[in-house]
């Protein structure tokens, strides 16, 4: 229905709008450099069909095997730059990030109401506020503080590990909770928690790229009912703006009510409104802006963080039962450092470089988001001969930058090896938080620090507590599971059977008895 309406659409307008962003092309090239190389396109439509909607990035690895390290692609008028090499990214996205650093506005986030997102904010006084707070938080040293709490949070898992995958959404979001507005979620249906997961679902599923440049090439359809052709997904529009409304105000209430109880424990959130009341004279002008802004950090804390951490621990459960050599291997290691009755810490880290090495795996192998979130160019520029248009849409290749070996069938195995040098240290190239999969220059994750050591606690301890195999049928045997995974934005395993079995009494003891 989608691809038939935009062919519709297409034939009618493809003149004028071929027309006007010529002449914009040309106001806006006065060097008269070419364009990077890319795929020739259809008018209008420019490259919407050549691309695979479920796994663009594929798409993308294919183009750079023809065309290069940096392409030049069209979809409906507006012009995408798509990075396919780390090299570019950082000269591009890391070095000139004053020009790199915008996002796309378009028109779906704002009719879904996520336009207030920190991922989503165009390079503005409102996002470096934002990055503030969150960096007051989440920077590395801050981050290591919560270490004991990852620990806790980890040492639940084993207990309920009948009920992956939910399991891990519900532990990243506990430990997120925790961190963001000192909150202790339910183990089960927690009314914030499911609030969070079904806005997530709605984002991840409806705000797909190729809607989002239908509504920007077309932005009257914004205005259209949903019950025009085509149109049907902006039917949940108005439900996802009062989630996010709710997501938004309810745990911020609850932490302003637990602080004025005097029983809230530190938090991002307690910390800026004991802030504001410390300061009230400083801030009265602007309090109720700089509030709604802590919202809007606080909520996108949780959006950006809960979906890319669970996803994470899925993917690990997911090679653990592809790959059984490589568990045999991260717990032997465990064993061999911690003997058989005590539970890993943090103290433990550095004396385990092949847990670390998986963990870095994990990222590598098929991170969550593999097309990262997309930047915009803020003003034109020029690239190795290249011409770069402003505004043009700047996709990073997160996934193709770490499958670009020479051998692909390499590429495709989790191997965590890889990360060792010859001399059998761990590479200092490919530590977990400056992975490709978190992004680039001033709009890198600002969450990084948080997700390695959520994500080691969570792995380290699933290792030292649990085995992970096949599931077997009732026959007996062996139930085959193949990677697979989503697709969209952001996209996770799909759902896959394993057995899940204990594999030392004594630590488990320690687990029930809390040491
Ligand atoms: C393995 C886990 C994670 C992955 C793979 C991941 C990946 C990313 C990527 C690719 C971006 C965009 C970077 C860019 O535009 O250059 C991003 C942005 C962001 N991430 Fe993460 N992330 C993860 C975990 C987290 C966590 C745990 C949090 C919060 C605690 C978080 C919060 C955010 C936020 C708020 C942004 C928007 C930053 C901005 O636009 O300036 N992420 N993340």
């Amino acid at each position: 229905m989608l691809n038939s309406f935009i062919a519709i659409l297409g034939v009618v307008s493809s003149v004028a709008v071929l027309l006007a962003w010529k002449l914009l092309h040309r106001a806006t090239n006065p060097s008269g450099l070419p364009l990077p190389p890319g795929p020739p396109g259809i008018p209008l439509l420019g490259n919407v069909l050549d691309i695979n909607t479920a796994e663009p990035w594929l798409t993308y690895t294919e183009w750079r095997e023809k065309y290069g390290e940096i392409v030049y692609s069209q979809l409906l008028g507006q012009p995408y730059i798509v990075i396919n090499s780390t090299r570019v990214a950082r000269a591009l996205l890391d070095q000139r990030s004053a020009k790199y650093s915008g996002r796309p506005a378009l028109a779906i986030y704002k009719l879904f109401s996520v336009d207030c997102m920190t991922g989503l904010l165009g390079y503005t006084d409102e996002l470096r506020l934002h990055r503030k707070l969150f960096h007051q938080t989440l920077r590395a040293e801050a981050a290591a503080k919560y270490q004991a709490l990852y620990l806790r949070k980890a040492r639940e898992l084993p207990e309920r590990s009948d009920q992956t995958p939910l399991l891990f959404f519900r532990f990243a979001a506990s430990v997120i909770m925790a961190v963001t507005y000192g909150y202790e979620t339910l183990p089960q249906d927690d009314p914030y928690v499911t609030r969070v997961q079904e806005l997530i679902n709605i984002i991840t599923t409806v705000a797909l790229p190729e809607r989002a440049a239908l509504l920007a090439a077309f932005p009257f359809l914004a205005r259209l009912p949903a019950w025009f052709p085509g149109l049907s997904f902006k039917g949940l529009a108005p439900h996802c703006r009062q989630l996010m409304n709710q997501v938004k105000d309810i745990p911020f209430e609850y932490t302003r009510k637990a602080l004025a109880a005097g029983t809230a424990p530190p938090s991002m959130v307690a910390g800026f409104l004991q802030n504001q009341m410390e300061h009230a004279e400083n801030t009265s002008g602007h309090q109720a802006d700089l509030e709604r802004s802590m919202k809007d950090t606080a909520a996108s804390v949780f959006i950006g963080g809960a979906e890319t951490t669970s996803s994470t621990l899925l993917t690990f459960i997911l090679a653990l039962v592809l790959y059984p050599r490589v568990q045999e291997r991260a717990c032997a290691e465990i064993d061999a450092v911690l003997g058989s009755a005590r539970l890993p810490t943090f103290d433990d880290r550095s004396s385990l470089p092949y847990v670390e090495a998986v963990l870095r795996e994990v990222l590598r192998w098929h991170n969550g988001v593999p097309l990262g979130l997309p930047h915009a160019t803020t003003a034109s520029d020029t690239f190795e001969g290249y011409y770069i248009p402003k505004d043009a849409i700047v996709i990073f290749n997160a996934w193709g930058m770490s499958h670009s070996s020479s051998d692909p069938d390499d590429d495709t195995r989790f191997n965590p090896d890889r990360h060792f040098l010859p001399d059998g240290k761990l590479s200092p190239h490919t530590a977990f938080t400056a992975d490709p999969a978190f992004g680039f220059g001033r709009r890198i994750c600002p969450g990084r620090f948080f997700a390695d050591g959520s994500a080691w606690a969570a792995i380290v301890t699933i290792l030292s507590v649990l085995r992970i195999a096949k599931a077997k049928d009732a026959e007996g045997k062996e139930i085959e599971v193949k990677p697979e995974f989503t697709t969209g934005s952001a996209v996770r395993p799909v759902p896959f059977r394993c057995a899940v079995m204990g594999r030392s009494a004594e630590r488990e003891m320690c687990l029930q008895m809390g040491l």
